[in-house]
């Protein structure tokens, strides 16, 4: 089968999130079982970009409303992610630095699915499916199916996969005249209360929906930013799947940010010179356990809790680990946790920003990592500590749900509990402290995670089956 992939990230190009992690692994994996899964993204002013070679496929001249414009297809050209990559160029209004966080991101990214629509249409073998991810690529199933221009493609299948119905791209319906021309009686096929919605038009016009975990997909029905009826709706086309991890990035033996890299077999040894390195670099105790928080400084994660959670977890259970934080997000939660600092007696520290290779080191030094989320889709994170042996402490929500099991149960490995609350965050604190005393105990359940399977090979077959099911 021939799947294109339709994305705003992915990873090593430009990755913000676990957007990137998924798009830059499961097309891979999908090209391994013998199917062609490529990838078309904006070309951003990366790093990757500058590093690597690019042939034009494609070059056209385009129009979003009355502005006219030159669009630019540029291909990778050694296919060294395991699929072709594709960039679309569009000169002052994608090539910026950042993915996302522009005045003009609608028209940005409206403009990127204009451009790959107007190349596909060019394409002599159409693909079976295009996947778009997100509501950034949301308005592609509806302009395959309802506007004049792409006529020649309203037979091409879509899968939505939803990473995050949080953000949905709203616009105004003034920014209608941006969509190409379409049939005005499917107005409604854009519309939800009032205003133009990029994700819910996906899950109206796809063909399929998918979401990142089971769990994920129920909760949205009693929770998803004011799509709730709409999921109940559609649910007879929707299913989950849980996203799986890249094991050839995420391995702590081949790691290539890791200074110390290790196995199952001396993953106590391997996992102490990672914490002492982080523990040299961040001032802090060696011989207490290390609990870290890796992500979006965000409501979503629940990292608006951790200021809090670090000062009553030391005033009540007392100075008997210590905390590491890395993210960045929300200005008031940067600000509560560097104002901590100065608090720490070696016990904690925090670094605003996104560094990759620190959490990597994270990943394999920490002893726990800490996830008060209050919506997960589906979690890289809790997956990426597990294959380190670092114990996730995840509060019981979609994937989250999905891939942790509280210690306390049979054949459990994590610390789970049930709310996004000072209380049940620092009382996971006050478990980990202990369990980190029983040596023996963690010893088994740091192996225990090791050897868990969370690797695309088996996700991987659920979206062929998806695929299969509208390819006839
Ligand atoms: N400051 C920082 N420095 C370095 N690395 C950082 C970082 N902040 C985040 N990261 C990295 O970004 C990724 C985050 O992945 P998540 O799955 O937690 O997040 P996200 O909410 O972006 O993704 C959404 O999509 C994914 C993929 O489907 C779902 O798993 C998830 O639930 C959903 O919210 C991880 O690789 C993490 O290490």
């Amino acid at each position: 089968m021939d799947i294109l992939h339709v994305s705003a990230e992915c990873y090593p190009v430009a990755k913000a999130g676990g957007l990137g992690d998924v798009v830059g692994a499961l097309p891979k994996y999908m090209n391994q079982l013998g199917h062609t899964a490529k990838v078309v993204m904006p070309m951003y002013r990366t790093k990757f970009l500058y590093a690597n070679e690019w042939a034009v496929v494609h070059k056209s001249t385009t129009n979003m409303g009355n502005w006219w414009f030159e669009f630019t297809i540029i291909k990778e050209k050694t296919d060294k992610l395991g699929f072709e990559l594709y960039l679309v160029d569009v000169n002052g209004l994608l090539d910026r630095e950042k993915v996302y966080g522009y005045s003009d991101d609608n028209e940005r990214f409206t403009a990127f699915q204009i451009c790959v629509l107007d190349w596909l249409s060019s394409w002599a073998k159409k693909p079976d499916i295009i996947h778009v991810h997100d509501h950034h690529t949301g308005l592609i199933p509806f302009m395959v199916k309802h506007c004049l221009r792409y006529r020649g493609l309203s037979h091409v299948k879509t899968v939505l996969t939803i990473h995050n119905a949080q953000y949905q791209g709203w616009m105004g319906w003034n920014r209608s005249i941006l969509i190409p021309q379409w049939d005005m009686w499917k107005w409604g096929m854009l519309d939800w209360n009032n205003t133009i919605n990029p994700l819910a038009s996906a899950i109206k016009c796809a063909d399929r929906v998918t979401t990142v975990s089971p769990s994920y997909l129920d909760e949205l029905r009693w929770m998803s930013n004011g799509l709730e009826p709409l999921f109940e709706y559609e649910k007879g086309k929707c299913v989950g799947i849980l996203n799986g991890i890249d094991d050839h990035v995420w391995d702590p033996n081949k790691d290539e940010y890791l200074q110390h890299h290790y196995s199952i077999g001396e993953l106590e040894a391997g996992k102490a010179k990672n914490k002492m390195l982080l523990c040299d670099q961040f001032n802090l105790d060696f011989d207490k356990p290390l609990i870290g928080f890796i992500g979006r400084l965000v409501g979503e994660k629940g990292a608006d809790l951790l200021p809090q959670v670090i000062s009553d977890s030391f005033y009540f259970i007392g100075r008997r680990m210590n905390f590491l934080v890395l993210g960045s997000g929300f200005p008031e939660v940067e600000a509560g946790l560097s104002a901590l600092k100065p608090l720490s007696q070696y016990d904690y520290n925090v670094f605003i920003g996104y560094n990759e290779g620190l959490s990597h080191t994270m990943y394999a030094g920490l002893d726990f990592l800490l996830m008060p989320s209050r919506v997960e889709p589906c979690g890289l994170n809790q997956m990426y500590s597990m294959r380190y042996g670092t114990v996730p402490m995840v509060r019981r929500t979609g994937g989250l749900k999905d891939t942790v099991v509280d210690f306390g149960d049979v054949n459990g490995y994590g610390i789970c509990y049930n709310h996004t609350s000072i209380p049940d965050v620092t009382h996971a604190v006050w478990r980990a402290a202990e369990l980190y005393h029983n040596k023996e105990k963690l010893h088994h359940i740091r192996q225990h995670m090791m050897k868990l399977d969370f690797s695309w090979e088996t996700s991987v077959k659920h979206y062929i089956d998806v695929y299969s099911a509208l390819v006839v």
